[in-house]
């Protein structure tokens, strides 16, 4: 099992949510590459827990934990004018100081596995040890280093042409923005929480990357969004509802347009083969309703290996999908920037 993620650009997040700090070191950045540094912090600002009183969707799904989660570099770049930083070619690491824990409210999650958060899985490969406060390293929090290394891939993708957008499509169940707000403030009501699917698109990636088997792109992108705590699946283009289309619906004809080859629609979600093919790279991600929840759920406490009942108390978001948009489109900017410099830059 691997505490790394990349073959060329190498990521791996430290820490855990109740930790002082958690942060992130990244292998293989080129070197005097720019970012910057206000960009970056918007693009935390859309993750970062707490609630930020502009979207009322927003607000009403997420965790009352307030972080401010603020990047402070600790080596792997230069200040440059303008707000902007340069990338030293070294490795660079950067990290956020945990400001807002709230440990006690583990105190009883130490006896009694949470159904549906990590707490099963730990315990059994770790035992007690393995339930840490505010769920460890398995933490949605762990996505904010995500987040720190992915924002900077974005940017560095943006200035080749290649942009990666992410959005919900879906929360409850519902697309509609009403019915989304009233789902959410019902579940919320009744101590439940909700699930959703965020849709992602990059535009602009070059033709050729990826290959056949292991070296395939979909299973790249998959993995890199599967660290994602709470995401449970995932489908390119036609994805599932491909499977119960005929081969002549599902097929993209292909075209020459001014001496390129593009196709008439798009159900391969931009992946032939494992490769990308021009077209859009289209992915839906599906996020399961948060686990942790008030409502009475049936369980064990392991200290008395006694079934018992658990409602569970704490800062929790009633949907995780507002705030994992971005966690989407940084995991896709780092295994895309990640494929592309396996492949050589300058195709
Ligand atoms: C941005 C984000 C926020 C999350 N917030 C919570 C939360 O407040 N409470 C909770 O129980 N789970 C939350 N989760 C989900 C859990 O971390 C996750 O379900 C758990 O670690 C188990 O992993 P698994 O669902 O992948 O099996 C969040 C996930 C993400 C991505
Ligand atoms: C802090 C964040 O989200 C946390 C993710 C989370 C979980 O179990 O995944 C549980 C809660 O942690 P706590 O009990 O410490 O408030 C969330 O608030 C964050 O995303 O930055």
């Amino acid at each position: 099992m691997k505490k790394e993620f990349g073959e060329n650009l190498r990521v791996e997040i430290y820490g855990e949510s109740h930790s002082d700090r958690i942060g992130v070191i990244v292998k293989g950045l080129p070197r005097g590459a720019e970012f910057h540094r206000e960009k970056l912090a918007d693009f935390m600002a859309r993750r970062a827990p707490g609630k930020k009183g502009g979207n009322r969707i927003a607000d009403s799904a997420a965790t009352a934990r307030k972080e401010p989660d603020r990047v402070v570099f600790l080596r792997g770049i230069q200040e440059a004018e303008a707000g902007k930083a340069i990338l030293t070619g070294e490795e660079l690491e950067a990290c956020i100081y945990n400001t807002n824990r709230r440990s006690g409210d583990y105190d009883e999650l130490r006896k009694v596995l949470r159904p549906g958060h990590a707490d099963l899985g730990a315990y059994l490969k770790e035992g007690p040890e393995g339930l840490r406060p505010g769920g460890g390293r398995f933490s949605g929090r762990m996505t904010a280093p995500m987040c720190i290394a992915g924002g900077i891939a974005l940017q560095l993708l943006a200035k080749k042409g290649i942009s990666v957008h992410a959005e919900y499509t879906e929360i409850g169940g519902k697309s509609e923005p009403k019915e989304i707000e009233q789902a959410l403030s019902r579940a919320a009501e009744e101590k439940d929480s909700l699930g959703g699917i965020v849709s992602c698109r990059v535009s602009g990636f070059p033709v050729g990357v990826g290959g056949a088997l292991y070296e395939g792109l979909e299973g790249a992108i998959a993995s890199s969004i599967f660290a994602i705590p709470a995401v449970k699946g995932i489908e390119f283009g036609s994805g599932f509802e491909g499977s119960r289309m005929r081969g002549s619906e599902n097929n993209d004809p292909i075209l020459l347009r001014d001496g390129h080859l593009i196709t008439e629609t798009n159900n391969a979600g931009g992946i032939n083969g494992g490769i990308s093919n021009g077209m859009d790279i289209e992915f839906r991600v599906a996020f399961k309703p948060t686990p942790t929840i008030g409502c009475e759920q049936r369980t064990v406490n392991i200290q008395e290996m006694k079934e018992t009942v658990l409602c569970a108390g704490g800062r929790h978001d009633v949907c995780v999908v507002p705030r994992a948009v971005p966690v989407v489109e940084a995991a896709a900017a780092l295994v895309l920037l990640d494929a592309w410099m396996g492949e050589g830059d300058e195709r």
